[in-house]
């Protein structure tokens, strides 16, 4: 052992975005001083219409630097500042913090009481709502800082290219970055559909999530982060480190050179296709070496709609996906996925004890066979308009027979049908579900959830949310094989899809296709056309057999080194 080995500490999280990177720690704790608040007090106003209009002059500033942010920002980085301005100007809120200022309350008590009232209520919903909570907060502190006279808190600007260690990173905050000056994210919460995991990725930063006493780290600290094993090792050896991460980026530089068509490295086709929400995304997936698509979030198009779209309308929302991707298909569209984390307005049913576990996707339909039908319709005649192949299928399906009728309503417009497995019951008795549909798909972020009775936005379980659980790869495993042995395509479009080592190991089980962002397409590409179905195979039996998520990821890492290095 060096003297530097001995000296160097590992910290061990959830890796959610590949790629090593070796840089000074700067720490984000993000407070405000105490000194400060102190000085303000219970703020200096006549009554409570001039604490509000502070309020208001606060909101103003908050909400125009998110706003000035955004447009220097693009892509999803734009999008999560935009809502941020608008959640920092939400009416909902202010009526709130006036409320209790009439009550009597000072206004840093009023605007506290109102964020912990509209806490409580996101976290209620659940899902993607109650993500919306960290943007919530940071917001709070924004204006209170405004408020008291102090700089909005929030990331550093790094003078040197930094690691960047948080608690947890508001979205708003990861939005910003430069990532020129920030080369890996480290979080003690969050997980893998984070926002924070969902912005790395977008700028291919490496980043490890859930890593307990991360920021007990000294401000300053080299750290090497590898965002494929997840491990961040404190003080490493400069020059190792160095030479670790020289030999990563040169790996990197093959992977961006990768253009497909994906297959093994005996030469067995693997489909790459890729998680589209709208006709925007769509198109800019069409630029990414995919075979068509794997997953059209339909939900996503009708976020903001207070009423169900016609028919017509739906078809060239449809369309325009269906466009994007002309002669390359096939377009899986998946039927509206409303309720729980993606509340829609028309369709969502209010006021359920525990959403994720209720009238979600498919069962929507059962009280409202109309709503499934008038979809099927829009998508049928988009297909027809743009001569795109198509397929479709459905969310949240737990028997035979809710699967055996929604394939006779997409039938009976001549198109392929097929469910996703993301409930435990689907993935048990697949080779039955086979006999009903065309195909399956695995939406693995929920069949972890639900696998492990973990909710998948729960930054606190993020062990327990990972799709490398034994449990959870012993359902893909049986799907995939029934999948085989029905000679039909059975597919992944989680977040695990675009995990290059499991991405492998499910290849191994017998999956046909892999769904995920374009960004993540050619490192799994790359990682597939090194290895062969057999090594694949080898790494799903070694994944299977493994106790635990990280003893998983250490044998499938070993046997496709191996498989590697005697190709
Ligand atoms: C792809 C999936 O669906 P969602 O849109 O819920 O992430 C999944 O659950 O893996």
């Amino acid at each position: 052992m060096t003297t530097s080995e001995q000296a160097s500490t590992v910290l061990q999280g959830t890796p959610v975005v590949p790629g090593l990177a070796c840089a000074p720690a700067l720490l984000v704790r993000g407070e405000i001083s105490p000194e400060a608040l102190a000085r303000f007090g219970t703020g200096d106003f006549d009554d409570a219409e001039a604490a509000l209009a502070a309020y208001d002059d606060a909101v103003t500033a908050v909400a125009d630097g998110f706003a000035r942010r955004a447009e220097r920002a693009s892509g999803a980085a734009a999008e999560v500042l935009t809502a941020s301005a608008g959640l920092a100007r939400d009416k909902g809120l202010r009526g709130a913090v006036r409320t209790r200022l009439r009550a009597g309350d000072p206004l840093l008590g009023a605007l506290d009481g109102a964020v912990e009232q509209f806490s409580g209520v996101f976290t209620q919903m659940g899902g993607l709502m109650a993500e919306r909570v960290t943007d919530l907060e940071d917001i709070g502190r924004r204006l209170t800082a405004r408020l008291v006279g102090e700089p909005e808190p929030g990331v550093p600007v790094p003078e040197v290219p930094s690691v960047l260690v948080a608690a947890d990173l508001a979205p708003a905050d990861t939005a910003g970055l430069d990532p020129q000056r920030v080369v890996a994210l480290v979080t003690e919460r969050g997980g893998a559909t984070s926002h924070t995991a969902i912005i790395a990725r977008q700028f291919g930063i490496p980043c490890v999530v859930g890593v307990g006493g991360a920021l007990e780290v000294a401000a300053g600290a080299l750290l090497l982060v590898d965002g494929s094993t997840g491990t961040i090792e404190v003080d490493p050896d400069p020059e190792q480190a160095q030479a670790r991460v020289e030999r990563d980026l040169a790996d990197r530089a093959v992977v961006g050179a990768w253009s497909g068509p994906a297959a093994t490295a005996d030469g067995v086709p693997v489909k790459l296709l890729a998680n589209v929400a709208d006709g925007s995304s769509a198109r800019d997936a069409a630029g990414a070496p995919v075979d068509g698509v794997g997953l059209f979030r339909t939900e996503l198009c009708f976020l903001d709609r207070s009423e169900e779209p016609t028919v017509d309308e739906q078809a060239a929302v449809y369309a325009e996906v269906l466009n994007a991707f002309s002669g390359r298909g096939p377009v899986v569209v998946r039927t509206l996925d409303a309720g729980s984390d993606k509340p829609i307005a028309f369709a969502t049913h209010e006021g359920e004890e525990n959403p994720a576990l209720g009238v979600r996707g498919l069962r929507l339909s059962f009280d409202n066979p109309g709503l499934l039908d008038r979809q099927v319709a829009a998508i049928a005649q988009a297909a027809e308009e743009t001569g795109t192949e198509t397929w479709i299928m459905a969310p949240m399906v737990a028997t035979v027979a809710e699967a055996e009728d929604f394939a006779g309503r997409v039938r009976a417009h001549g198109l392929r049908a097929g469910i996703m497995i993301e409930i435990p019951s689907a993935a048990l008795i697949a080779d039955r579900m086979l006999e009903v549909v065309d195909f399956l798909s695995l939406g693995t972020n929920d069949l972890t959830q639900y696998t492990m009775a973990a909710d998948r936005m729960a930054t606190d379980l993020t062990h327990l949310t990972d799709a490398w659980q034994p449990a959870v790869l012993q359902l893909v495993s049986q799907t995939a094989a029934a999948g085989q042995a029905a000679g039909k395509p059975v597919g992944v479009c989680g977040e695990s899809a675009a995990d290059p080592m499991l991405a492998c190991a499910m290849v191994g089980m017998g999956v046909t296709s892999l769904s995920m962002a374009g960004a993540a397409v050619r490192p799994v590409g790359v990682a597939l056309g090194g290895v062969s179905l057999e090594t694949c195979r080898e790494a799903a039996r070694a994944a299977l057999d493994s106790r635990d998520p990280m003893a998983a990821r250490t044998a499938v890492r070993e046997v496709l080194d191996r498989g590697r290095d005697a190709g």
